[in-house]
């Protein structure tokens, strides 16, 4: 199923942009007319992270003439393994000041838009109508949804990417021409199922892999050339060297893009809605909250308390917290985990950075182990506080 263009063309090229995309100019199927709808195009990439740095190097160097980047965080040296908009002088920065700088370094023809801010339920949708097309390049799935429904709302198409370990998921949704994002996964996984990049790691080359057949989609769109991944899943196994794609079709019951659609506006919270924890939950989580000085305190003093490191095997190798048993956060999730525990100490829980170990919390203390604690901050904050001779990661 071929498209029409999504964008008009742009009234001329200048003697620059003709020998910039020269290469472009003589592809027929690109040819003037497909250079003038990129000039006329308005790209906005959410997240200038591991997909959004390839996706925003490559929609630039083609010649989207207006690309917006969206991101809250700050470049951490743990990013430059994939994040290869960044460099080691930007540790630090504003990531989508950093993602700016390299765009404007590589094609000074276009106009970069920052948005230094978290997309959020406040600014979603004023931020997409000035824009064509969504590019996501985000990693949690509160964002997802809610970009999906701001672009079925606005009737915009969302070129979606998804990475982990050796493998990727491309699609495009747009709810006027296929499925949306809801019709393939109509509820988020259960919170803490779906391991992210920062538990379970991400191989940085299969970053450029997805995110460059995002890009690859959107100039397919935005000039109305070839088959676009509308309707299809692309699936990408870096390790067997395999793409193939499965269809995915319209759910005709689909709570937001299907007959009767249920959702007619955004939610109000979409952490809540992918699960996360509610107030009281976070609270509990809160109160029984301890530092890496607090555990130091407990060891020195000899109290009698069983650390549990919640992290996986090679995380645990990489570093960890003297005393510390491994018991990966899988094992609180399936219950194995609980049998471990002995019944006549504090249990003392602990992760990365306090994530994982407060959902295993939330599951010691129904279990029972009410005065289980977990440590904020996890081992980083070990490394920072206690021994910084230690590695980060
Ligand atoms: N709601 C949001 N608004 C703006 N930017 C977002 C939002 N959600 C996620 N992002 C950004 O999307 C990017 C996702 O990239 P990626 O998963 O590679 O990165 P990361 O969060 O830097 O990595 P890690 O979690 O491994 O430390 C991040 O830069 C993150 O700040
Ligand atoms: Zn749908």
């Amino acid at each position: 199923m071929s498209l029409p263009p999504l964008v008009e063309p742009a009234a001329e090229l200048t003697v620059d942009e003709v020998r910039r995309y020269s290469r472009h100019l003589i592809i027929p199927d690109v040819g003037m007319a497909g250079q003038k709808r990129l000039k006329n195009a308005k790209v906005l990439c959410v997240g200038a992270g591991g997909l959004g740095s390839p996706a925003l190097l490559y929609l630039a160097a083609a010649g989207v003439g207006t690309l917006g980047i969206i991101d809250f965080d700050v470049v951490d040296e743990s990013n430059l393994q994939r994040q290869v908009i960044h460099g080691q002088s930007d540790v630090g920065r504003l990531k989508a000041e950093s993602a700016a700088a390299s765009v404007k370094e590589i094609n000074p023809l276009i106009d970069v838009v920052v948005h230094n801010v978290a997309l959020s339920t406040d600014n979603v949708m004023e931020i997409f109508s000035g824009y064509d097309l969504i590019v996501d390049g985000t990693d949690n799935f509160a964002t997802r949804y809610m970009v999906n429904d701001a672009a079925v709302l606005l009737g915009k198409p969302y070129v979606w990417g998804s990475i982990y370990r050796f493998d990727g998921q491309a699609s495009v949704f747009w709810a006027e021409h296929g499925p949306c994002y809801r019709c393939l996964y109509p509820e988020p996984p259960p919170p803490g199922m779906v391991p992210s990049c920062a538990e379970g790691g991400v191989l940085g080359v299969l970053c450029a892999s997805i995110g460059s057949i995002q890009v690859n989609e959107a100039i397919k769109l935005l000039t109305g050339i070839g088959e676009p991944l509308v309707g299809r899943l692309m699936i990408y196994d870096a390790l067997e060297m395999q793409y193939r794609t499965v269809k995915v079709r319209k759910d005709p019951e689909c709570v937001l893009c299907g007959k009767n659609p249920s959702v007619t506006q955004l939610l109000d919270d979409y952490e809540a809605f992918c699960g996360a924890l509610s107030e009281d939950a976070q609270q509990a989580v809160t109160d029984s909250t301890i530092t890496a000085r607090e555990l130091k305190d407990m060891q020195d003093r000899g109290d009698d308390i069983f650390l549990v490191d919640v992290r996986e095997q090679n995380e645990y190798e990489i570093v960890s917290i003297p005393g510390a048993t491994l018991i990966p956060k899988g094992e609180f999730l399936n219950g194995a985990a609980l049998e471990k525990l002995p019944q006549d100490k504090k249990i003392v829980l602990h992760c990365k950075s306090g994530g994982r170990s407060a959902e295993a919390l939330a599951i010691v203390k129904n279990a029972g182990f009410s005065d289980a604690v977990h440590v904020g901050g996890g081992v980083l904050s070990w490394v920072k506080t206690i021994d910084p001779s230690l590695p980060s990661y």
